[in-house]
């Protein structure tokens, strides 16, 4: 890979853009700028090139957090409301970042996820599901499940929703377990639950999705496979420096002129080197890092940057704030105590040794069977009216009555108040649609410990800021200020109710469902409560909103087109622009918000 910059000494001067962070999305951009040849780029990227089995083994989904080299991981600040429980905050760390390390699951959220987007600008923004819909398809390259598998587990797809020439896959294992058959039913044995066409349709339901996997190698696909080898070596236009750490944005006025940035392991700016951008510095350090750089180098809240001795560019309070992520550790446990059809998961779960050899003997032979599934490929993703049909009309209403300082940091500055007024009217109707997915139930293939569920779209909301007496090396200071608005708590404890419901009001019932957690003598809300805090993880790994794309009235950081609010030449195109969460996981829609975002720059070249 002749084009990663061997000594910083190789570095130009200047390149037309600089992209802070070689991950999911700052690649793609990447990728997408300097394929025209007009343009030169350069990526900073903190971690660096990483090919281990760890990073490509599709296996189960998790060996990407095997390996510590591959990610960061620090500590939040303790959780009043999870009994001052801390959180593990975790993101890739590599080229390809987080898409290196992610779970594979591919899913998409709803159409009124991306038009909700638009309208805090109003009824033209083209930031919208058809806006972002040839997004999704320029983002993924598309393969169908087999015959076999369509068959026997029904699964349904539609390629309108995709496309096929991205050179990042989204494809199905050639093997399934034999009890996501009999999940997929009983889940459709509730009232309300539809099965739409494709994963991508923009529909909440049941349905089969595709993994992040290279079918030709059965390998992970990942922004680096697919935005980065083989492509920045062939193109001059374009340089990499990897295990180099930006510290902050340099301006001249109100004009951002580059970057100053140090190696990984520096612990002070002594050796900081410069490097310019004559068009634009664009930041895709992921949802963590990119407030931390954007208030390091002045633009944030004014309070918090005169505390930490830095020079205010741009008084800017949504920096770091309207944090969210996807609750997990929720709902209901259970054992399926009679299923006796075999293999499911838990015959690699629970380490049966002879059926884990043959499955991988099949593997090492074919590159088939089992060890070609990662974490799952089905699960449902149910509207608040179908989890709570008596109660999510009060919900709703509760939501958006309250007062929308009540439950934000103290002294939180009045346009970040606005946005989450603006962002409750709209969740709020979305609380109430059968459109957005609010519950998601995903399926393991497994019989104990059945499943895992996820609150797609929790209200309270969180920070993340620099630390103040040292902005530059240490980690950012996250607060996930978890349950923080009460609604959550009465969301998830219809959660819990409402999984009981599905093990044992469906065909589940047939197999003997036995509740593990939180146990059936666990009934009242407070009881409920008092489990939820004591197990619920505020983060599966899906963090957004901290560079918001919202008008600068309602606490945005970029504008639509991405652009950083009172500066020029900066942009934002990583998970932190998403004003709200979609109804899913967050790679898919970082793929197509960064395939937008090289199309409105280059539009601006
Ligand atoms: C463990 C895990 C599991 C996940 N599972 C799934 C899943 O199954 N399905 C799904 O849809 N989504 C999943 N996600 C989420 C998804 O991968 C992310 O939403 C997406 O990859 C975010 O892309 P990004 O471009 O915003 O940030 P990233 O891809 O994280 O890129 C940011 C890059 O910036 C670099 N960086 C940070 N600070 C600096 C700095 N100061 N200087 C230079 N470089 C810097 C980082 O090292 C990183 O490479 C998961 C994420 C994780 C971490």
């Amino acid at each position: 890979y002749p084009n990663i910059l061997q000594r910083t000494e190789d570095l130009k001067t200047e390149y037309d853009y600089v992209i802070v962070g070689g991950g999911t999305s700052g690649l793609t951009v990447a990728d997408r700028l300097t394929e025209n040849g007009r343009y030169s780029v350069l990526v900073l990227e903190r971690g660096i090139f990483r090919n281990s089995t760890f990073v490509t083994t599709v296996n189960r989904g998790f060996f990407g957090i095997l390996d510590p080299a591959n990610f960061f991981n620090f500590s939040s600040v303790p959780q009043p409301l999870l009994n001052g429980r801390t959180v593990s905050v975790i993101g890739g760390q590599m080229l390809g970042g987080s898409s290196g390390v992610n779970g594979f699951q591919v899913l998409r959220g709803q159409k009124e996820d991306y038009d909700r987007w638009g309208q805090y600008f109003g009824p033209k923004s083209d930031w919208s599901w058809n806006g972002l819909l040839p997004y999704f398809n320029k983002a993924w390259n598309f393969h169908p499940p087999s015959r076999d598998l369509q068959q026997h587990f029904n699964i349904k797809y539609d390629t309108k929703f995709w496309g096929s020439t991205s050179k990042i896959h989204a494809s199905f294992p050639t093997f399934s377990w034999p009890i996501l058959k009999t999940q997929m039913e009983a889940i459709g044995d509730i009232p309300g639950v539809k099965f739409p066409s494709d994963s991508g349709s923009g529909e909440t339901g049941a349905y089969w999705h595709p993994s992040s996997v290279d079918p030709s190698v059965v390998l992970r696909s990942f922004a680096r496979t697919g935005h980065w080898d083989g492509i920045e070596s062939s193109r001059s236009n374009y340089h990499t420096l990897t295990g180099q750490k930006v510290l902050k944005v340099l301006f001249q006025g109100k004009k951002a002129t580059g970057v100053s940035f140090v190696a990984a392991d520096a612990t002070s700016q002594a050796g900081a080197r410069t490097v310019k951008a004559k068009k634009e510095v664009i930041i895709a350090a992921g949802t963590l890092h990119t407030p931390q750089i954007l208030q390091a180098s002045g633009i944030g809240p004014k309070d918090l940057l005169r505390q930490a001795n830095i020079n205010v560019v741009v008084d800017l309070p949504g920096v770091g704030a309207n944090f969210q992520d996807q609750p997990f550790n929720i709902g209901a446990f259970f054992n399926l105590t009679t299923w006796n059809i075999h293999p499911d998961a838990d015959d690699l779960w629970l380490n049966n040794e002879t059926f884990i050899a043959e499955a991988q003997a099949e593997f090492d032979a074919n590159r088939t069977g089992p060890n070609t599934i990662a974490s799952g490929n089905s699960g449902a993703w149910l509207p608040l009216n179908v989890v709570s049909p008596t109660k999510f009309r009060d919900i709703a209403a509760r939501y958006e009555a309250q007062n929308p300082a009540s439950y934000l940091p103290a002294g939180t500055d009045k346009t970040v108040i606005a946005g989450y007024q603006a962002q409750k009217k709209a969740k709020a109707k979305a609380l109430k649609s059968s459109g957005s997915a609010i519950y998601n139930f995903f399926f393991t293939g497994r019989a104990q410990r059945n499943g895992a569920i996820v609150f797609l779209h929790p209200t309270s909301r969180g920070t993340v800021l620099i630390n103040p007496s040292d902005p530059y090396f240490s980690a950012p200071i996250v607060d996930y200020r978890a349950l923080t608005n009460p609604i959550d708590l009465e969301i998830l404890i219809e959660f819990t109710h409402f999984t009981r419901k599905v093990f044992t009001e469906t065909r589940f019932k047939h197999y003997n469902p036995v509740e593990l957690e939180p146990g059936a003598d666990v009934k009242t809300p407070a009881q409920i409560t008092a489990w939820l805090k004591g197990m619920l993880i505020p983060s599966c790994f899906h963090p957004i909103g901290t560079a918001a794309m919202l008008p600068r009235n309602l606490g945005g950081v970029v504008n639509e087109k991405l652009l950083v609010y009172g500066v020029i030449g900066l942009s934002v195109v990583d998970a932190s622009i998403m004003p709200d969460l979609p109804g899913s996981y967050t790679q898919q829609t970082t793929y197509a918000v960064a395939e937008k975002a090289a199309d409105i720059i280059k539009a601006r070249a």
